[in-house]
């Protein structure tokens, strides 16, 4: 099992990391989020740029991501483009979220990228390629709105994302029942126990999901997503009550 750093923050081990996202719509407003994070008990940064106004002028985007690394150097940050069709604000065309993606690796800015799995698996390699020459770790996501899809659906669409060499394999389903919450339980604690070889990173969304948002350390999930000002999907408890109740479980366990 690999554990991955970025900065002083190792996931894979321990308690889950607590990553905020910050979702403001200009440079100002994201400016000021970023200075409040300064003083919220948090591990990463996820910067949820398809919330920005801006978003399709890259050297905007770039000029805020200079902006927001100055403000935090120290906190590693997480770039984010949440495509329409997975819950995110707007649609790009695919050219430009692979352009998007690929200017920030290279400018180092960050420190993680997320890309998604369903977006086409050649410019995918490329984009994992680049991260490796700059040294920034990729995060591939999947993310269902409306359901939870079988246990072996789920383990299996990890086990791509391993496959394609992300660092970091990550997937986000909506429940319909407390049993949709324990098929993602399930199929996260049998990614840990069979397949697993680097950080993986699941959810249950939505108000009956929030276990799966605490419980990370006991199924295998090594970051959860917690509110700030406010929250980026259904179900994000707060910061400060997160870190305790992962706090709790950690000395459990
Ligand atoms: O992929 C995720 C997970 C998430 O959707 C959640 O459910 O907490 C929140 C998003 O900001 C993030 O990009």
């Amino acid at each position: 099992m690999k554990t991955v750093t970025v900065k002083n923050v190792t996931l894979g081990e321990g308690a889950p990391k607590i990553c905020v996202p910050m979702v403001g719509k200009t440079a100002e407003a994201l400016c000021e989020e970023a200075k409040m994070l300064l003083s919220v008990d948090l591990d990463i940064i996820e910067w949820r740029v398809d919330f920005f106004e801006q978003v399709t002028d890259l050297v905007a985007v770039e000029a805020v991501a200079k902006e927001i690394r100055a403000l935090l150097p120290e906190t590693p940050i997480l770039f984010t483009f949440r495509t329409k069709k997975e819950g995110g604000e707007r649609e790009v065309p695919t050219a430009y979220y692979f352009e998007l993606n690929q200017t920030m690796i290279q400018s180092q800015l960050v420190d993680l990228v997320d890309i998604e799995l369903f977006m086409g698996d050649e410019q995918i390699s490329e984009s994992i390629q680049l991260a490796k020459e700059n040294a920034v770790k990729v995060v591939m996501c999947n993310h269902d709105f409306d359901k939870t899809p079988a246990k072996e659906e789920i383990v299996s669409r990890l086990c791509r994302m391993q496959t394609l060499q992300a660092d970091i394999c990550k997937i986000a389903v909506m429940p319909q029942s407390t049993q949709d919450v324990l098929t993602l339980l399930d199929a996260t604690n049998t990614m840990k126990e069979q397949h697993a070889n680097r950080p993986i990173i699941t959810m249950s969304m939505g108000g009956i999901g929030v276990i799966s948002r605490l419980a990370g350390e006991t199924f295998g999930s090594a970051m959860t997503f917690g509110a700030a000002k406010q929250a980026s999907a259904p179900g994000q408890v707060s910061v400060n009550s997160l870190r305790t109740i992962l706090d709790v479980l950690h000395e459990s366990v």
